[in-house]
């Protein structure tokens, strides 16, 4: 079966926005079930996923920073949001029966470890799923960041980033639902045009280690398995 699959390793950033489901902050347990699920059905597809989560649910540290306050305090609490996030992740993974392991940028040995690359390669190849907490660890980063640099250090084959949104297009499409949708694209279309469904410092990381980026809905069930499968909607950057 595994056969079919386009890619055999990956690294799948989960939006923090998408775990708060319709509520409109924080944990919605159910979608943190179903997003374990489609990692789950992932896996079952003979794909080895490890995970980098954004904390957008809980905080972002732009939202000191547009208030007067002081931007490096707002990323500290941004990058704690991804962690209690990836908490949450791991106990929805655990419900299913899957190991995994949370790796944490910023050092909190009483609730997890500390991220190293060795490390985390252990964890991998010993089959657990590696939910990459804390970002990359730096304030003035995004989780974006964070998971091109995750995926070049576990030699990922794809970047796939699951969103709010089915793909790239020629402009956010939720100020313009006329705009464009692309199937493929090269990094540096991406870059060039100013898309803006990730951060330039994220592409531009993916584009030096030529890392093919897959940008998916994460609220499609069954999505992120599909796409592994080479169907479904998704645009994909390549060179
Ligand atoms: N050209 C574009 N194509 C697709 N989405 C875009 C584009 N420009 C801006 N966006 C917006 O970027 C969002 C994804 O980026 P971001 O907010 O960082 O998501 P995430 O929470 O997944 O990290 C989409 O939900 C979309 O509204
Ligand atoms: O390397 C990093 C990653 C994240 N953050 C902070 O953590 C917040 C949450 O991450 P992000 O916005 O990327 O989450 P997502 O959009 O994926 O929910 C960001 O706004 C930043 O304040 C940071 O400072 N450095």
């Amino acid at each position: 079966m595994a056969t079919d699959i386009r890619f055999k390793r990956v690294l799948l950033k989960v939006s923090g926005e998408a775990l708060m489901g319709r509520q409109g902050f924080g944990i919605d347990v159910a979608v943190a079930d179903r997003i374990a699920g489609d990692i789950a059905e992932a896996r079952e597809l003979g794909v080895d996923v490890s995970v980098v989560i954004g904390g957008g649910n809980i905080f972002r540290g732009v939202a000191v920073a547009s208030k007067g306050g002081d931007r490096v305090t707002g990323d500290h609490m941004g990058m704690l949001a991804t962690v209690i996030n990836a908490l949450a992740l791991r106990t929805s993974l655990a419900k299913l029966g899957i190991d995994a392991i949370v790796l944490s940028a910023i050092s909190m040995p009483e609730i997890c470890q500390s991220f190293s690359q060795r490390v985390a390669q252990e964890h991998a190849d010993a089959g657990r799923v590696v939910i990459f907490a804390g970002g990359t660890g730096n304030p003035f980063f995004t989780t974006d960041s964070a998971a091109a640099l995750r995926a070049a250090e576990m030699g990922a084959e794809a970047l796939m980033k699951g969103t709010q949104v089915d793909g790239i297009y020629s402009e956010d499409p939720k100020k313009n639902p006329n705009a464009e949708r692309f199937d493929r694209l090269s990094h540096d279309e991406v870059l060039q045009r100013g898309l803006a469904v990730m951060d330039v410092a994220a592409v531009a990381l993916a584009r030096e280690n030529r890392i093919p980026i897959v940008v998916f809905s994460i609220h499609e069930p069954g999505g992120f398995a599909q796409i592994l499968r080479g169907e479904g909607r998704a645009t994909i950057v390549s060179d």
